[in-house]
């Protein structure tokens, strides 16, 4: 989709390092982006139906989140940082990230973010607010990561050419994906100035 940027939409299971790369690419990129956590707007402007305390997690409102999406992707420059991607329209991104990593690497990653191995669950909701990420989560989400549920979304929901998969275990992994992905939008940049 034309626009004053590229699309660039960041997926992959929670843990894989989206957010740690959105950032960065933000700060290297040669053409402004704004990063987006989608997650993150959900919560602030009410885009979900329910919430359900046992999972942690948010229904979203689809058609809410598209409408209040679709004129900041009108106008480019911008980061989707998603754990999933197939509800935005294929019109929608340049380039889609997928991240993926060793299910080993990713459940400590996610167990940083849960105290429940150490304390009743009733409890940790009350003390930890921000710890409180629940043992069956990280057990579903390293489960995807295996099944490589979101690549397989992300293949079926946007031409193959545009989908590059990319490993993100390392420090290393991330250079070297922030040095592509800051080449391919140069390439970009290059292919839409006039
Ligand atoms: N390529 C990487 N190498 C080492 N650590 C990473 C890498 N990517 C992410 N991490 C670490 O993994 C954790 C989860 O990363 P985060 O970006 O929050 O993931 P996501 O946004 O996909 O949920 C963070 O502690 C982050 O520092």
């Amino acid at each position: 989709m034309p626009g004053k940027g590229p699309v660039i939409v960041i997926t992959g299971t929670p843990g894989t390092g989206k957010s740690t790369h959105a950032q960065m690419l933000a700060q290297e990129s040669p053409v402004p982006l704004n990063h987006i956590n989608v997650g993150d707007l959900v919560k602030e402007k009410n885009l979900y139906e329910e919430y359900d305390p046992d999972w942690e997690s948010y229904t979203v409102d689809e058609d809410k989140l598209l409408d209040e999406l679709e004129p900041i992707v009108a106008e480019g420059g911008i980061i989707l940082d998603w754990h999933t991607c197939e509800i935005f329209p294929e019109r929608w991104p340049d380039l889609v990230i997928v991240l993926r990593c060793d299910h080993s690497k990713l459940w400590e990653r996610l167990e940083k973010r849960s105290v429940e191995s150490f304390f009743p669950r009733t409890l940790v909701s009350h003390l930890f607010p921000d710890r409180n990420y629940p043992l069956k989560k990280i057990q579903e989400n390293n489960e995807a990561e295996i099944m490589q549920v979101v690549l397989e979304e992300a293949r079926s929901s946007y031409p193959n050419e545009i989908v590059i998969e990319l490993n993100s275990e390392s420090t290393e992994d991330l250079e070297s994906n922030i040095t592509r992905i800051v080449q391919w939008i140069s390439n970009w940049q290059q292919d839409h100035s006039t």
